[in-house]
């Protein structure tokens, strides 16, 4: 399925992180361009390692991914700059403000200086986080420290963003800010591939979902076809999901 247009495509992805234990049992999905893609699953499920591995932090012991049609080994410029990540929990200099970390972003991803500032001010904006742009990191709540984040990200715009469960701390001002501004992105031609536990929330806004469990991917598809492949057509994702993994373990 769509394997010449993936911007992200995995095969056959073994990986973990001892060679006796593998945590990840030949993972195989594709994220298209212009898709968002839900990566779901229970705590250990391993969408943190695969992320990981996306990111080039951990090497395959055996499989291939491919981001843009390019393995790291083959082309590790236009791998790492096709992505940004949105951590699971913010990693900030404390002795850097708001600003300049969009500004190292920005300058580490080579975006010019118009684009940068339009950029900045509409995501300060956006995040309700213009009276803090000159604020130390260390300055900041939880929330807010997510936010610098997932600006720092998007602040950049690669071709696939990677987003590891970035509501928790959010206020819902800010939640709903963040899913508005992937639909814009997406629809900019973007590619998401976001793992989140609020499944009630994603649920509306990934084009697909990829179930892993224990390390294997258990269902795929749209949310029709995960109801298919759980037997139980029109129920919300939460009870797909509880339905494909109960009994499994
Ligand atoms: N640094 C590590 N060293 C060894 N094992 C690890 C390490 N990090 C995670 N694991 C193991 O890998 C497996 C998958 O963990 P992973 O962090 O990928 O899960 P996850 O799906 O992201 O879970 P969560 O929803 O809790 O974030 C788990 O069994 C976990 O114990």
């Amino acid at each position: 399925m769509m394997s010449d247009t993936a911007v992200l495509d995995i095969q056959g992805l073994i990986g973990g992180y001892s060679l006796n234990r593998p945590v990840l049992h030949d993972i195989s999905f594709q994220v298209g361009s212009g898709e968002m893609v839900g990566l779901i699953g229970l705590n250990g499920a391993g969408k943190s390692t695969t992320m990981k591995h996306i990111l080039g932090l951990m090497h395959p012991q055996k499989g291939d991914i491919r981001v843009k049609g390019k393995k790291r080994e083959e082309d590790a410029g236009t791998y790492h700059g096709a992505l940004a990540f949105v951590p699971e929990s913010p990693l900030l200099y404390d002795e850097m403000t708001v600003r300049e970390h969009l500004e190292f972003t920005a300058r580490a991803y080579g975006v010019d200086r118009q684009d940068y500032e339009e950029r900045a001010d509409r995501l300060s904006r956006i995040f309700r986080m213009q009276d803090k742009m000159d604020s130390l990191s260390t300055h900041l709540s939880k929330g807010m420290r997510q936010k610098v984040m997932i600006m720092c990200a998007f602040v950049a715009r690669p071709s696939l963003y990677i987003i590891d469960e970035p509501f928790l701390g959010l206020d819902p001002l800010g939640i709903r800010s963040l899913l508005d501004f992937m639909v814009e992105l997406k629809e900019g031609g973007s590619s998401i591939l976001l793992s989140s536990h609020i499944l009630s929330t994603i649920e509306n806004y990934c084009d697909r979902f990829i179930v892993l469990h224990q390390g294997r991917v258990i269902a795929q598809g749209t949310l029709e076809d995960i109801a298919a492949q759980a037997g139980r057509p029109g129920l919300p994702l939460e009870e797909l999901f509880y339905t494909l993994v109960q009994g499994r373990d």
